[in-house]
């Protein structure tokens, strides 16, 4: 696990070895400890150098011990990462961190224990924690402010943001950056060091920077991490243990770090962030009811892409293949779209310190289809129509390479429809990116009845390499994600029929955490594009059967209130109203609008529904059991492989608190028999509303007797599978 060898006669050379990632177990932290000892004893040793073993420097402590996923009790496993992070500090000879690949977490850690850090160009450092609902707890809320000074450490530290070497050479993180060998360059500089006295170079001692601005600046961040939080208790732990810094000698300092890391290494909170750390590498672990999967499928290179359509989300996925160092070309016929997506790649080259023309130079705009022919991949995102769509890849089938992938970013529509539409269907798939695409991390990949393994295989790495997490899910209408939103979008409409107000919804739905109630977020999103597919549904619109009442659908309970909003030209934010009201069109902040109020009386007198009184819990239950019964229908059918899938696109996609897990762990936690019993309460209430009737998979679930949410993947694999 950790070795030391000698290396140019007085250089110990240590080697953290725990593959994949280096992480440290409480045996690993050990074994290291006491190979430092050890080296610290050779008379013939005058410096040490720590690296890790395959081009990883360290990921930090093992989840899997803090989650409790193995037979080790935490507090082993921080103790021993304590421990080892003093003994290299105290050690009587230098110490130097030769890092690549990633310093993360408890790796960081341990480097910030060494008297010296070197980087390699491509590295990452970071303190991820507060994403695990954790702080850093082996000294670095303490040590980090000493080196870096507290602005920057409070926001690595309650953000969790990791930087690059040149950022953390900038920040005085790192002492040296090489493009060339870590390994060689830390050798060298070691030697150069190796007589130096050492006091000032322990973090632990130095005194801390003191800006005159201090207590404002820590006051700031801990009232801007309490504002973001939206109830995570990890980013304000954070900020109190970097505050104690500023406040408390090292020692105390670290134990308030200790008892704050103590509070939150149990929280249900930290389980669910874990869960959601573990599920978000599960989902990568596809497979085909034929067989095909992950490990048995390679993906085709793609050395060069194409994207149709620069609107909101074809200049996104344009700039994330840019990013991700991929040559894009690019056709859309309006210029102004040319014009905003060079204004968006010239911002985000400055964001990465690179010059505009590393990035402008990547990309060609065409009008012509046939520059497309040599793309290995093509992304489509033009207007959501489908008869459109099918007639682009109708065309591409004929103009591109017959090799070429063709991916729709279609959110909703028919995957095997556009497949038939060409000569390829086996190279056809769904790559669904989030708005704004450059931003979110989740993409749902759409694998249609007839996409092979390696149109499959090729978009889930081409998502990863984009820097996202890929879910693979089959095909079916508003595939996983949107699917489930229909349900939840559908009960808030609902309580307002019965008399809720849009703010009260969206209060309950921000104070479980939820960064967008579901009317703010339907007015940011425009109302118009629901409206669209329901109209195209026969459901809104000149398409509904004549003689439907306006609160029934095919015999169940409808609300056309949002048509109705549409009808009046309240699209949302872009029209300066919707469920609330704007500033002026393209405005952000949402007020209470009076209009939306005496509308919504009339509405109800119109329709005879006698206003109520709503509690939050009802608003709760209703919106999040119905939205994660759709997900159980989900599981049922097969359209995800399980609970993680549904959960990472909820947590990634659609703004589920990470501290709740996902809508599938939260029922989970809440208890499967209680959502039962609700959903059948409520299904009792409102028998003409489908979506509350509980599934069968919950009902199935409950009859054998709830089993963890970590046994429902294998025990779906006896159901009916597409995935
Ligand atoms: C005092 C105690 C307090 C300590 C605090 C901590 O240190 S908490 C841990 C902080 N570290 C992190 O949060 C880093 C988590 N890991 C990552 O961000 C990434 O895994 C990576 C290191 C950047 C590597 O990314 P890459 O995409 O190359 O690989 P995967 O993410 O797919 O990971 C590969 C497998 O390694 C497992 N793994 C990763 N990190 C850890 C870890 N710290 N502990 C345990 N296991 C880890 C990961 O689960 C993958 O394995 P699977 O079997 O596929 O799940």
């Amino acid at each position: 696990m950790a070795q030391y060898s000698r290396v140019r006669g007085s250089v110990a050379l240590l080697r953290l070895t725990n593959p994949p990632v280096n992480a440290l177990s409480a045996a690993v932290s050990r074994d290291l400890e006491r190979a430092v000892r050890s080296a610290c004893a050779d008379s013939a040793v005058r410096v040490l150098v720590l690296r890790g073993h395959g081009g990883t420097f360290c990921g930090g402590a093992d989840i899997r011990e803090l989650a409790g996923l193995v037979d080790v009790p935490f507090r082993v496993g921080v103790s021993s990462l304590v421990a080892l992070v003093d003994a290299v500090e105290a050690a009587e000879k230098p110490v130097v961190a030769a890092i690549e690949g990633v310093a993360l977490g408890g790796g960081l850690e341990l480097a910030l224990g060494c008297h010296f850090r070197i980087a390699h160009g491509q590295a990452r450092l970071g303190l991820p924690e507060v994403t695990l609902g954790l702080l850093p707890a082996a000294g670095g809320t303490q040590r980090l402010p000493r080196l870096v000074g507290f602005p920057a450490a409070l926001e690595l530290v309650a953000t969790g943001r990791d930087v690059s070497a040149e950022e953390a050479l900038a920040l005085g993180l790192v002492d040296h950056v090489t493009d060339g060998d870590v390994e060689e360059a830390a050798v060298e500089f070691a030697r150069r060091v190796a007589d130096e006295p050492l006091a000032s170079r322990r973090l632990s001692t130095r005194p801390p920077p003191r800006p005159a601005d201090l207590d404002t600046l820590l006051q700031v961040a801990l009232e801007r991490a309490q504002r973001r939080a939206r109830g995570a208790l990890a980013p304000v732990a954070c900020v109190q243990a970097v505050r104690a810094a500023a406040t408390l000698p090292f020692t105390q300092g670290l134990q308030l770090e200790q008892e704050l890391m103590a509070a939150l290494l149990p929280s249900n909170q930290a389980r669910a962030m874990q869960y959601c750390f573990f599920a978000q590498r599960i989902v990568g672990k596809w497979s085909l009811p034929g067989g095909a999967n992950w490990r048995n499928s390679p993906a085709r290179a793609v050395s060069r892409a194409a994207v149709i359509g620069l609107g909101t989300m074809g200049r996104g996925i344009a700039v994330s293949l840019v990013r991700a160092g991929i040559p894009v070309v690019a056709m859309e016929t309006d210029e102004k779209q040319l014009r905003v997506v060079t204004a968006m790649l010239e911002r985000e080259a400055a964001k990465q310190r690179r010059s505009p023309d590393s990035y402008l130079q990547l990309v060609q705009f065409t009008l012509e289809r046939r520059d497309l022919g040599d793309a290995d991949l093509v992304v489509e995102a033009v207007f959501e129509d489908l008869a459109l769509k099918k007639r682009l890849f109708a065309e591409l089938s004929s103009s591109c390479r017959p090799d070429t992938l063709l991916c729709s970013n279609t959110s909703a529509l028919d995957v095997d429809a556009l497949a038939a539409a060409t000569r390829r269907p086996e190279l056809v798939v769904g790559m669904h990116f989030f708005a704004p695409a450059h931003v979110m991390k989740l993409l749902e990949v759409v694998c249609g009845a007839r996409s092979s393994p390696v149109a499959v295989a090729t978009a889930m790495q081409l998502g990863k390499r984009l820097g996202k997490v890929s879910v693979a899910v089959a095909n079916c209408p508003g595939f996983a994600g949107n699917r489930m939103l229909k349900p939840y979008v559908e009960q808030a409409s609902f309580l307002l029929e019965e008399g809720a107000t849009p703010q009260q919804v969206d209060a309950v739905l921000e104070d479980f955490g939820f960064a967008m109630g579901v009317f703010r977020m339907s007015d940011l999103s425009g109302l118009d594009v629901g409206w669209r597919v329901r109209e195209e549904a026969g459901l809104a619109g000149p398409t509904v059967p004549p003689g439907e009442s306006a609160r029934r659908r095919h015999g169940c309970r409808y609300s056309p209130l949002a048509d109705l909003l549409c009808e009046h030209g309240r699209l949302g934010q872009k029209t300066g109203r919707g469920w609330y009201l704007y500033e002026g069109p393209g405005g952000r902040a949402a007020t209470p609008d009076p209009w939306l109020h005496d509308f919504l009386d009339q509405y109800r007198r119109r329709h005879g529904l006698r206003p109520r009184r709503i509690d939050q819990q009802e608003v709760l239950e209703r919106c999040l059991y119905a939205l994660a019964n759709e997900g159980f229908r989900i599981l049922e059918e097969g359209v995800a492989a399980g609970p993680e899938d549904i959960d990472t696109i909820y947590v990634l996609g659609y703004g589920w608190p990470a501290h709740r897990g996902g809508p599938m762990y939260h029922v989970a936690a809440v208890g499967l028999p209680a959502v039962l019993s609700r959903l059948e309460h409520f299904r009792r209430l409102h028998p003409d509303v489908p979506q509350l009737r509980p599934s069968a998979l919950l009902r199935h679930l409950v009859a054998e007797g709830s089993p963890p949410i970590s046994r429902w993947r294998e025990l779906l694999k006896g159901l009916r599978s597409q995935l």
